[in-house]
């Protein structure tokens, strides 16, 4: 195999591979890095498997809701049914087809640790310890993404804790699990493990999914608790112990919680420990700083993609990313013009102020753009208009006694939304929508022209801008 290429990339989770694939389609000779899976986190441990586990139970609630279907559910989740298909998205941990994609996309693979050893320059150490020095002609691109955290609770590490890996490829359902962190990690496994039969806490320090409008938390914690589960919320977790019934688990309240297992669900750190930072002047284990064409600051040959800038922790917005940084690494390879201004084809613009997310709760919890709060602190002169979903007939014929807001943060000096949530049943097909609503920075008087159909839930955009009121000529 070569050991010279026009890029080397690092990390073969889905930002790794669509840096690669660009630059490809951009003429550049490229080889990546994977130690692991190819296919990274969101294929086999993040995004996949944990909405496999979480979708059954939203089908069945769908159905509970709509008379006539709900006659129809005549039994509980089929736990060992839905486990068989999250193995079934996860290709049971075998990476064949996505190898096969690399082959099919003239990109070559190395399998082993990369760490950057001088400049341009990776060494892969291969499972049989055997070491291959790699040159890039152009650049370096740093895909390798982010882990759990395991915070510093006085016995936590202990006390075997599982993190998101062990929630989403779980094997067997335990009696309980208790959740350390109300962030959609915390969230989303408490909903999959209440439908799959668990006994449920979860423990924050905050309110749930702080980062989102209140609206959300809410919603949350309400329908959480009317399913059973324990939420704790502005609660610090004191100390974990593992005895042979399980843990416990004190709190700075008083409280204890005994749980079979615990999940440390409290944010990620960079896969940067072992990659060898310190040789270009960089700090082993930190984030990776870059520019919004995904250069390092500093190091006009490094690129940092994905999860390992901590700009967005999110597969789309990791592909997004990548998109611009394969392009705009073979546009520099070429030297042809880099269209690097805001908005410009080279650059990830969305991630400051237009990132869209859905949050697989129940309710559904979809966002995009600025919360009220944050438009405030960035000075901007805020309406916000809140809706229920309940009230669109759309809404009304997808379940009985549906329950939804929808709330629209208005900048009104430039009369353009710049942020928009929805909180209810299925909201995730609203979110697009919105986003380009965000994006494009489509004027509230044009929105009246976009007009939903009826009887769908995007009806409430209208409700919205009824409530906004539509602006009149003046006489
Ligand atoms: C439980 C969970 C659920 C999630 N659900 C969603 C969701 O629904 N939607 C969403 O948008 N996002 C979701 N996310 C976030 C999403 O998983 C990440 O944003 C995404 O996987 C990041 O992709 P990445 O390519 O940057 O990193 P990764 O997918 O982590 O890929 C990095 C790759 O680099 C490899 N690697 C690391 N170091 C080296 C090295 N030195 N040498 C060689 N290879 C190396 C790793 O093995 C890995 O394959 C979820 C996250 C979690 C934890
Ligand atoms: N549907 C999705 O898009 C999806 C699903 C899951 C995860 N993700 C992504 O994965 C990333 C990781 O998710 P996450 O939930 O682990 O992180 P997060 O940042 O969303 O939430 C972490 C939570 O842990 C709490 N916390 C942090 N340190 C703590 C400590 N020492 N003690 C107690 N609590 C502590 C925080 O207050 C917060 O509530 C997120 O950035 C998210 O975007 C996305």
């Amino acid at each position: 195999m070569d050991t010279e290429y026009d890029l080397i990339v690092i990390g073969a989770g889905s930002t790794g591979e669509n840096v690669a694939d660009r630059a490809v389609q951009g003429g550049l000779k490229v080889v990546i890095v994977e130690d692991e899976l190819v296919g990274g986190e969101c294929s086999y441990w993040a995004c996949m498997p944990s909405k496999a586990l979480l979708r059954s139970g939203e089908a069945l609630r769908a159905a509970e809701a709509v008379p006539g279907a709900a006659e129809a559910v005549t039994g509980d989740l089929d736990v060992a049914a839905v486990l068989k298909r999250r193995d079934a998205f996860t290709s049971s941990w075998d990476d064949t087809s996505q190898v096969g994609w690399l082959e099919g996309a003239g990109i070559d693979l190395v399998r082993g640790r990369g760490r950057i050893t001088a400049v341009r320059e990776v060494t892969v150490l291969d499972t049989d310890g055997q070491e291959r020095v790699l040159r890039a002609r152009h650049a370096v691109a740093v895909c390798t993404g982010s882990e759990a955290t395991i915070p510093d609770i006085p016995g936590l590490r202990d006390a075997a804790p599982w993190t998101s890996r062990d929630a989403t490829s779980v094997k067997e359902i335990p009696d309980s699990l208790v959740i350390i962190g109300g962030g959609v990690v915390g969230v989303e496994m408490a909903t999959a493990f209440t439908d799959l039969g668990a006994r449920v806490t979860i423990i924050s320090r905050g309110r749930l999914l702080e980062t989102m409008e209140t609206i959300v938390g809410d919603a949350v914690v309400d329908r959480l608790r009317d399913r059973g589960v324990q939420v704790m919320l502005d609660t610090r977790t004191t100390s974990v112990t593992r005895g042979p019934a399980g843990v416990t688990v004190e709190t700075d309240t008083g409280e204890t919680v005994q749980a079979t297992e615990v999940l440390a669900a409290t944010g990620r750190r960079a896969r940067t420990d072992d990659l060898g930072l310190a040789v270009v002047g960089l700090t082993d284990g930190d984030w990776l700083e870059v520019d919004d064409t995904m250069r390092v600051k500093g190091i006009d040959w490094l690129y940092g993609v994905g999860d390992v800038n901590h700009r967005v922790l999110l597969t789309h917005q990791g592909k997004y990313q990548a998109r611009a940084a394969g392009d705009v690494i073979a546009s520099r390879a070429h030297g042809t013009p880099v269209d690097d201004a805001p908005w410009g084809i080279h650059v990830a613009t969305a991630d400051h102020d237009c990132v869209p997310q859905v949050v697989f709760s129940d309710p559904e919890a979809a966002s995009v753009g600025q919360t009220s709060d944050v438009a405030q602190q960035a000075g901007i002169r805020v309406r916000v208009v809140d809706t229920p979903l309940g009230g669109v007939a759309g809404a009304a014929l997808l379940m009985d006694g549906y329950e939804g807001t929808a709330r629209m943060v208005v900048d009104e000096d430039r009369g353009v939304v710049v942020g928009m949530t929805f909180v209810g049943p299925s909201v995730s097909d609203l979110l697009h929508a919105a986003t380009v609503a965000v994006v494009g920075e489509v004027h509230l008087d044009r929105l009246w022209h976009a007009v939903p159909s009826y009887p769908t839930v995007n009806e409430v955009w209208l409700r919205l801008l009824e409530a906004y009121g539509r602006p009149q000529p003046t006489p």
